[in-house]
């Protein structure tokens, strides 16, 4: 499936049989998600059983790196299960309702202390005193994963695929992060995404949920608002102290079996 673009092969081992047998090694993940060899995605999804709800959803990077949360999978995996599937992730617990066209998804409560982000060092994280060359003045938002967030003129004039991969691994950022780079134009964000472990995406669910937030604690927009991506659109909306909610599209692309042996 993808959401925006922005797409993922998913393994459903919810059958606990499956399940015990799945561990995923970082170069296995890396192999299925590899363009040229393997299936080819942003994202490895695996669903597996959860006692505290419907599904529990593992997310592995294109790199092979386990991490804690994906918006456009979270949509996606709510559009496959059906309305009202509860998801444990290792960023929180989330849930959805199914629509026409895809999903509207509770993406839990941001987060804002240095440390929860976390940064190597206690900060405004509202609007941290660091920059890498003409980018200035970030926010930093933890929605599940990490994010920094940098509120330029024009966001399709930064050089995202040369100081993207450069501020991802900034020892500012001790697990990595995710860089977003947005302006706002007629009270909507326009908004691009380096993600940690990937690389350029058409849209990252938590950067639009994370960018979102920061522009709206920044006084920039209003909630609702439209955050368009290279994918398409997703409706946001959020206020202090309420979990954030996530609508857009989600699509199927092939729904079959893969030998499992033919990867890595
Ligand atoms: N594409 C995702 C985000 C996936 C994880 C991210 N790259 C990370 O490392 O935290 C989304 O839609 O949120």
């Amino acid at each position: 499936m993808h959401g925006l673009g922005n797409d993922f092969v998913i393994i459903d081992a919810r059958a606990p049989e499956l399940a015990e047998q799945l561990n995923m090694p970082a170069e296995k993940a890396a192999a299925i998600a590899n363009r040229n060899s393997g299936i080819g995605c942003d994202q490895l999804i695996i669903l597996k059983p959860s006692d505290k709800a419907d599904v529990r959803m593992q997310i592995y990077n294109a790199d092979g790196g386990e991490v804690e949360a994906c918006g456009n999978a979270t949509r996606c995996v709510v559009k496959l299960l059906g309305d009202g599937t509860s998801i444990e992730t290792d960023g929180g617990m989330l849930s959805g309702q199914a629509t026409d066209t895809g999903a509207i998804v509770d993406m839990g409560e941001p987060r804002f202390d240095w440390n929860a982000i976390p940064l190597a060092y206690a900060m405004d994280t509202l609007h941290m005193p660091v920059g890498w060359e003409d980018l200035q003045d970030p926010a930093a938002v933890n929605v599940g994963n990490p994010h920094v967030i940098f509120f330029v003129d024009d966001s399709n004039s930064v050089e995202l695929d040369r100081l993207g991969p450069m501020i991802e691994v900034d020892p500012l950022f001790p697990e990595r992060v995710n860089v977003n780079v947005a302006h706002v134009h007629e009270g909507e964000i326009h908004l691009r995404v380096w993600e940690r472990g990937v690389g350029l995406t058409r849209a990252c669910g938590t950067g639009a949920c994370a960018t979102a937030v920061a522009a709206l604690k920044r006084g920039l927009v209003e909630s609702p608002v439209n955050v368009h991506l290279p994918g398409g659109t997703l409706i946001l909306s959020w206020q202090d102290g309420e979990p954030i909610m996530m609508q857009g599209p989600t699509t199927y692309v092939f729904s079959g079996e893969a030998n499992w042996d033919d990867f890595g």
